[in-house]
């Protein structure tokens, strides 16, 4: 077969990209910015440049490749496969160099870690926790101190996790991340503090490292000259995607690396950065050309392959509205008539009703579920749409949101099959125990020690005297266990046994608890593809899926059906025709970011973030209505809502308009009859306040 040239598909900033430092631009030792602005083939390009590394000489073995999933990592490696092959004019059946140092920064950071251990004070067999484990032990430290039962209410394990994290990530002083985060938190700096060392202490014990020890352990390497420069000599070249997406410790592990900034190459779209909640920070990429003893070469990719005309230009309007970023205009030559919509509909109802309506009719004319997504803000704004398509009939797969095993009923079912699994796990028993009414954290850590204590756990489980307000319910919980302790049981039967032990509980616990009914039925049909409940349990942990609820079933390959996704987790991806939800202040920008500009600006960011993922069809929902659940009162709450402020009155002109159903005057108060005048359920509540 003949070998072709690998860069004839790029243009010509794309082949700038792919080919700096190799070639006619040998010599050229700059540290490599390529700056990609949406859909301008920033995967695409960063695939052809490994690829044209390896082809002039770089050996795959010392090249580092970041990304930010393993899913993207997966893809990068298959996409540098590609191009190779059809370079290397090699057949299918002939290996392909693979790439042993990609990854996301944490899987390279635990394997670096684990290879210098001895040397930097570790045991090499520490074990991962996950967010979920993390935040239990927190939980379980925060009691031990005695937190938990102060008269105040001390911020919640999972705050107390959060913030903690952003001081690593950040490397923000405690006090000012309480400060600019959790301003409602400053009063309990001091506990804090003590909790932190505390949790630190607990890790340490039980030889465990959480997500943020693995950045911020290597972190601490890279700040060491003489490791630094062994870590870095083992790496000719250390590529980064999505750049706009890392935080300071990120940073601080690449220049520590690599301080000329020789063989760093990092590619990103600061219009693009939606993680600052996680630590990222824009400054990243807005200062990456001057961090190096070389100033960077910045290449910016401008042309837009994947969206029509109308469908950037409306995005470009919004996008161009932000305060600071790295200029660029994007163009596409796909001409189109079809502008992008805004539909006003009436409320969240009509707005899935609207949607599936919509989808069906799409996918008449052609449009597979699958080339068709549904974006929205909050993993809950979809949940009026899920239990639309569910009765029609339509199957969809979700993204993101709260992460499959990060979501709580999720935790509490895995919880009771850990602690089954492993009774002396004091986090899973800790978690399990107060899912019984009644039973709260000193029971469950009487339960906890008794069982600590005992020869056989098992037994004293069984022998435990729970509290007298929770005996009735404690029996139930006493017998699941005996049964999953049955040596004849064969899994996945505990999996049945454990979610029809839990349903009560998650009728009581959760409004939504039939869409969360499906998530269990989903992690019920994934056990069952596994051999057993330890095999299980392991996997889960190391590779967890992204899914969450699904309407048929884990969907085959070659079924078809839409996506819904959170607009965090659609990050990278493109679909023909792309409904975003709630595009109304209050969602876009979330009420809970309102607060400084900085939230603001990422707020718009999400917006065009979604925007630029269609490529023919662009729908932006503005439901007039809007029903608020995430409230403290814990009651239903109507709010008028109007459109998100991104989209300005002068604006409006690259959108065009649609109300449905079609009643112009619906934007007036007497077009709103089912519009409540007062809310007589939350009044009888605030009798009793
Ligand atoms: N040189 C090219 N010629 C034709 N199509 C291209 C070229 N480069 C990229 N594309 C196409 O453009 C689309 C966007 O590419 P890609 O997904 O790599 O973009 P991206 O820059 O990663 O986007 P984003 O940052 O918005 O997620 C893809 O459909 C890709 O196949």
């Amino acid at each position: 077969m003949q070998s072709r040239d690998p860069l004839e598909s790029l243009n010509q900033q794309q082949r700038e990209a792919a080919t700096h430092g190799t070639g006619e631009s040998a010599g050229d030792t700059r540290p490599l910015l390529v700056i990609a602005g949406a859909g301008s083939g920033k995967t695409n390009t960063l695939a052809h440049r490994v690829a044209n590394l390896i082809r002039h000489g770089a050996d795959p073995q010392r090249m580092m490749l970041l990304t930010f999933s393993r899913r993207a990592a997966q893809e990068m490696e298959r996409r540098v496969g590609g191009v190779l092959q059809q370079a290397l004019g090699l057949q299918g059946t002939q290996s392909l160099p693979n790439l042993p140092w990609s990854g996301t920064f944490h899987s390279i950071g635990a394997r670096l870690l684990r290879e210098y251990a001895p040397r930097i004070g570790l045991e090499e067999n520490f074990t991962i926790h996950d967010r979920g484990d993390s935040e239990d032990l927190m939980g379980l430290v925060r009691h031990e101190i005695g937190f938990s039962e102060t008269k105040k209410r001390f911020p919640l394990k999972g705050t107390c996790l959060g913030i903690y994290s952003r001081v690593l990530n950040t490397r923000d002083p405690l006090s000012l991340v309480l400060q600019n985060t959790y301003p409602w938190c400053t009063q309990w700096e001091d506990e804090l503090k003590k909790l932190f060392g505390a949790y630190v202490e607990a890790k340490q014990q039980q030889n465990v490292l959480d997500y943020d020890d693995l950045l911020a352990f290597w972190a601490d390497m890279m700040a060491e000259p003489a490791l630094a420069e062994e870590v870095g000599a083992r790496f000719d070249h250390l590529l980064v995607d999505e750049y706009q997406d890392t935080n300071k410790l990120q940073a601080e592990i690449i220049l520590g690396m690599k301080p000329t900034g020789q063989g760093v190459t990092v590619v990103g779209d600061d219009a693009q950065s939606i993680y600052s909640f996680r630590g990222a920070t824009v400054r990243n990429i807005l200062d990456f050309p001057r961090q190096f003893t070389q100033e960077a070469r910045i290449v910016t990719l401008e042309r837009n392959y994947r969206s029509t005309q109308p469908i950037l230009e409306a995005s470009n309007a919004v996008i161009a509205q932000a305060r600071e970023r790295h200029a660029k205009d994007l163009y596409t030559d796909k001409v189109s008539s079809q502008k992008a919509q805004l539909v006003l509909v009436p409320d969240e109802a009509q707005q899935a009703r609207w949607v599936a309506d919509q989808v069906l009719r799409q996918r008449e004319a052609g449009a597979v579920l699958k080339s068709q997504s549904v974006l929205f803000r909050a993993s809950h704004h979809s949940a009026a749409l899920e239990l639309e398509l569910a009765r029609r009939n339509i199957p969809f797969v979700k993204f993101g949101g709260l992460k499959f095993l990060e979501a709580s009923h999720i935790k509490d079912l895995l919880a009771v099959l850990r602690f089954a699994q492993n009774p002396r796990s004091r986090m899973a028993g800790f978690r399990v125990a107060q899912l019984v009414p009644g039973v709260g954290a000193a029971t469950a850590t009487r339960l906890l020690d008794a069982m600590g204590e005992a020869s056989d756990p098992h037994v004293a489980l069984q022998g435990f005297e729970p509290p007298a307000q929770a005996k009735e319910d404690w029996a139930p919980l006493a017998s699941l266990f005996a049964k999953l302790n049955d040596a004849e049981l064969a899994w996945p039967a505990d999996m049945e046994l454990a979610k029809a032990w839990y349903q009560p509980h998650l009728e009581r616990l959760h409004e939504d608890a039939q869409v969360r009914k499906l998530d269990l039925d989903q992690l019920a049909r994934l056990a069952a593809g596994y051999g057993s409940r330890e095999r299980f349990l392991t996997e889960l942990t190391l590779d967890p899926p992204e899914v969450t609820s699904d309407q048929s079933g884990p969907p085959l390959r070659d079924e078809d059906y839409l996506i819904l996704s959170t607009i965090h987790s659609a990050k990278g991806q493109e679909w023909k025709a792309v409904h975003v939800l709630n595009c109304v202040d209050g969602c876009i920008p979330s009420d809970m970011a309102t607060g400084t500009t900085e939230e603001l600006e990422e707020e718009r960011r999400l917006l065009y973030v979604a925007m630029t993922r269609a490529k023919e069809q662009l729908h932006l929902l503005v439901p007039q209505r809007f029903y608020i659940s995430q409230q403290a009162s814990g009651g239903d709450k109507h709010v008028y809502a109007g459109r998100t402020r991104f989209i300005s009155e002068a604006m409006l002109a690259a959108f065009e308009q649609v109300c449905w159903p079609d009643a112009p005057s619906l934007s007036a108060a007497s077009a709103q009859p089912q519009a409540p005048v007062l809310q007589v359920r939350s009044r009888a509540r605030s009798m009793w306040k």
